[in-house]
């Protein structure tokens, strides 16, 4: 694991929460904007990749995933369960707490970031039940407020299999409540099966 990266990743969480939450005179930011400034030059330094291309984070998810990446500042991050912490018959149990950054309507998570976290998680249970793949059809029910500042317990499973068409199913739950639930249809694809425990295509690979 890269700890600094991670390290890094969790101030830079924080410095968005501030940012978003944090009002004061102009010359506070002006402060802030130039000592982020001399972050990112000390980073720039290290890399000859420009913002924007693809970082070919590839297969299985790691420390850059873009929701359990801990070293993807975007990442709220997801905690996935260990295996042992599953729920029963195959379901995958993980752990994700939003932040002010997060919300939506005022109080409440943002719907596209909920609906990430079902995303993620149906390609999680499809993962884990062997048949890894990618989302082409999520449809989400909003039941109620999806908090942030609260850890919230997402759950989900393979239901079926039907050739190369993988569905599953998700929630998320607070307070032992489901605020939004997802059904999707994955497809399996071959790169991805391949190495599902090996290694890493790059992204767009099929
Ligand atoms: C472990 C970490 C989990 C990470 C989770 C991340 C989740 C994601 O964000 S995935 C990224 C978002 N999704 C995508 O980018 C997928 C975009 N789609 C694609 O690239 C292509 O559709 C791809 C490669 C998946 C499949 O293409 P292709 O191999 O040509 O399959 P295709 O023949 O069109 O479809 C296969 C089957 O799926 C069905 N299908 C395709 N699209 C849909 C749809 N929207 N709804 C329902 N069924 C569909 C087809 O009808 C077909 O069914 P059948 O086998 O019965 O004829």
């Amino acid at each position: 694991m890269l700890e600094g990266k991670a390290i890094l990743a969790a101030r830079i969480r924080e410095l968005i929460e501030l940012t978003v939450l944090v009002d004061g005179p102009e010359s506070m930011f002006a402060e802030a904007a130039d000592r982020v400034a001399a972050v990112v030059s000390i980073l720039r330094a290290a890399t000859d990749s420009e913002p924007g291309v693809p970082a070919g984070r590839g297969w299985p998810p790691g420390v850059d995933d873009a929701l359990e990446g801990v070293g993807n500042p975007l990442a709220p991050p997801m905690i996935i369960g260990h295996p042992g912490e599953s729920g029963a018959d195959g379901e995958v149990a993980a752990l994700v707490t939003l932040g002010s950054a997060h919300e939506g309507a005022p109080g409440r998570a943002h719907g596209g970031w909920v609906a990430a976290i079902l995303d993620h998680a149906v390609g999680r249970a499809a993962a884990q039940a062997g048949s890894p793949g990618m989302t082409v059809s999520l449809t989400v029910d909003y039941h109620r407020a999806t908090p942030y500042g609260v850890p919230l317990d997402v759950r989900s499973r393979r239901v079926d299999q039907a050739g190369r068409k993988v569905f599953a199913s998700a929630e998320i739950l607070t307070d032992g409540q489901v605020t939004a639930s997802a059904t999707a249809t994955l497809v399996t694809v071959r790169a991805l099966a391949n190495k599902a425990g090996g290694e890493r295509p790059g992204p767009g690979s099929d």
